[in-house]
């Protein structure tokens, strides 16, 4: 499996007046975790739909392994869609076993598949439930599951995250890294940029059917502003104001985050702050995918408009 990789090549694709992708371009390589962002309706789940042939590209490729996709290809990904698709009346694992042999799995594999996934994905208790009687969060488990099943050599899931508690999260989040470290190509969109950061090797940040930026969290982030962080918790609302060359760009309960202008030292910032009491933090930070999306999505709005 080493070296295949997944190509979204110049793939565009109008519905009607309204133009949903624009040659976007991406690729994902073997063991790598893609994040996929970009605000409502920027175009991710259209080029999932097409990267997995439930819809036609007006123009443009997807290629697996340097060659065009195919049918049988595509048999090879594990998809989780946005909009779901479980069988609401089934039960767990008997839809679970039938998505299997779907995927060209025999009984026997199917079923051994079944228990090892609701096992890893902590619904095993659930299998002979219908899924209409689970919890949303534990039907998409089974939703993740049902991706998984057939042992994919490609992973591409639709905000798989929305909607789980923090437990879950962990529990998704440990599977798409182990799966991507058995060198699995898993691409993920999401609007949760702190878990984006936190999971992802690279990042594609998406805006009008166009990628804006792709590339690590790290690299994005290179020559970007950076920001000081104090928490001085007896300091007076308006400790800072006037101190020369700094911005405050936040301020949440006893921590103020400033931007420094350039040269300006930031010991003359810990100095009044210490003149108010003790300073139980002083770092400096780099900006956060969340404060990178923001400036992205803005510059290209500036972009379209000139
Ligand atoms: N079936 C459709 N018919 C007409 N327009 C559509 C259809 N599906 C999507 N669109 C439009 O195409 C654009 C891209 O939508 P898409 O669902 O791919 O965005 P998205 O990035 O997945 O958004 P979100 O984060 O809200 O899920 C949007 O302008 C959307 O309104």
């Amino acid at each position: 499996m080493a070296g295949r990789r997944l190509e979204i090549d110049g793939v565009s694709k109008r519905y009607g007046d309204i133009v949903a992708l624009r040659e976007m371009t991406f690729q994902v390589g073997a063991g790598e975790l893609f994040g996929f962002v970009g605000s409502n309706g920027a175009g991710k789940t259209t080029t999932m739909r097409i990267a997995l042939g439930v819809l036609a590209a007006d123009a443009g490729v997807v290629r697996w392994d340097g060659e065009p996709i195919t049918l049988e290809t595509r048999r090879h990904i594990g998809y989780m869609p946005e909009e779901r698709g479980l069988y609401p009346k089934m039960k767990v694992a008997e839809q679970l076993v039938y998505l299997a042999r779907l995927h060209g799995l025999t009984t026997a594999q199917a079923k051994r598949s079944v228990q090892e996934w609701t096992e890893r994905l902590g619904v095993a208790a659930r299998r002979d439930d219908e899924v209409q009687k689970l919890s949303l969060g534990n039907q998409q488990r089974v939703q993740l599951a049902a991706a998984l099943v057939h042992n994919p050599s490609i992973l591409v899931l639709d905000e798989p995250f929305s909607g789980l508690d923090p437990v879950a999260v962990d529990v998704m989040s440990k599977v798409l890294s182990d799966k991507a470290a058995e060198g699995v190509p898993v691409v993920f969109s999401s609007h949760q940029l702190d878990l984006v950061e936190r999971l992802c090797h690279r990042v594609g940040i998406v805006r009008n059917g166009q990628m804006v930026a792709c590339d690590t969290v790290e690299a994005l982030r290179a020559g970007g502003i950076e920001h000081l962080v104090v928490d001085a918790p007896r300091a007076p609302r308006g400790w800072a104001d006037g101190l020369p060359g700094v911005t405050v760009v936040e301020q949440t309960g006893t921590k103020t985050v400033f931007e420094l202008g350039e040269g300006v030292d930031d010991q003359a910032v810990l100095r009044a702050a210490l003149a108010t009491g003790p300073v139980t933090e002083f770092s400096r930070r780099g900006q956060s995918l969340t404060e990178l999306f923001r400036n992205v999505v803005s510059e290209s709005h500036e972009a379209v408009a000139a």
